[in-house]
């Protein structure tokens, strides 16, 4: 008998804004993820998106219209940071002329400019640090153009510096961006829209403030959570979007339950 990963999902996502899927390992974030992306069938429903069926979009018209970047992506060999990044074209050239002059070179240089990937674009991407190669992929999926970008745990490669660029970069983009991510505070201060999972469920969906709330906090974790004195209410932190020097402070700290005493 299959097991089944996620139940009673009835999601609509906002556009226009950073969506943030979080909740405990197990939860079921990149599963949800799979599906919206098409890797993974529902075994019954369907997943529209802006309003056509994703079954019933071929391969090349779903990567026009949603870059993923997974948490595990696929070995590379022999390759070089620039193809990597180049690959991301591939969905809009047609077939047997990759490798040709693409009309939107352009978008090439500008993702590795973003990502900070000239200087070692020649470099072969086997060689790369995780987090170097974790923004090698970031490039590759901003050249895909697509409209919506989904990533699994874009941050966990990378150091505290290049997180917080990378989640104010996204607020930059035009693309909407769908992220799991595990870090809470992060998730305040950056994500529009929260999606909290567990057990293969949605548990909770909303503005930052209505989801990171202390008590379902410490029901879906299982944790205590403190407010950091400076910061006493989530708001506080949602005010600072975009601005490095508030988002560094965290809002929370998170301890394990005291134990009960008789
Ligand atoms: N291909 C698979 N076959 C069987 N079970 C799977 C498969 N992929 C995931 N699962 C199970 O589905 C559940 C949800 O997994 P998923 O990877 O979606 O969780 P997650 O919330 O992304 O976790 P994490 O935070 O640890 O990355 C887990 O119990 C996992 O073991």
């Amino acid at each position: 008998m299959p097991k089944t990963i996620l139940s009673n999902l009835n999601l609509s996502i906002p556009s226009g804004q950073v969506v943030g899927i979080i909740g405990p390992n197990g939860a079921g974030k990149t599963s949800l993820l799979n599906i919206l992306q098409g890797r993974i069938k529902p075994s019954s429903g369907d997943v529209k998106v802006l309003g056509q069926a994703l079954g019933n979009m071929s391969l090349q018209e779903r990567a026009q219209c949603i870059a993923y970047v997974s948490q595990h992506p696929p070995h590379v060999f022999d390759l070089t940071v620039l193809d990597v990044v180049k690959f991301g074209r591939l969905p809009h050239i047609q077939m047997f002329a990759f490798g040709q002059q693409d009309a939107q070179q352009d978008l090439v240089k500008k993702a590795l400019h973003r990502f900070h990937l000239e200087d070692i674009k020649d470099r072969s991407f086997d060689a790369l640090s995780g987090g170097e190669q974790q923004r090698a992929y970031l490039a590759q999926a901003m050249v895909q153009d697509a409209c919506i970008l989904l990533m699994d745990e874009p941050i966990n490669h990378l150091d505290i510096k290049h997180q917080l660029e990378l989640l104010s970069q996204l607020r930059d983009l035009p693309q909407d961006v769908i992220l799991t991510l595990h870090d809470l505070n992060l998730a305040a201060s950056y994500c529009d829209h929260l999606i909290l999972m567990k057990n293969g469920q949605v548990v909770a969906q909303g503005t930052p403030r209505e989801v990171l709330t202390t008590n379902l906090i410490q029901s879906t974790y299982g944790i205590d959570v403190t407010f950091h004195p400076a910061c006493q209410h989530v708001d506080d932190l949602v005010g600072g979007k975009g601005d490095l020097s508030s988002e560094s402070v965290p809002f929370m700290s998170y301890h394990q339950k005291a134990p009960k005493h008789d």
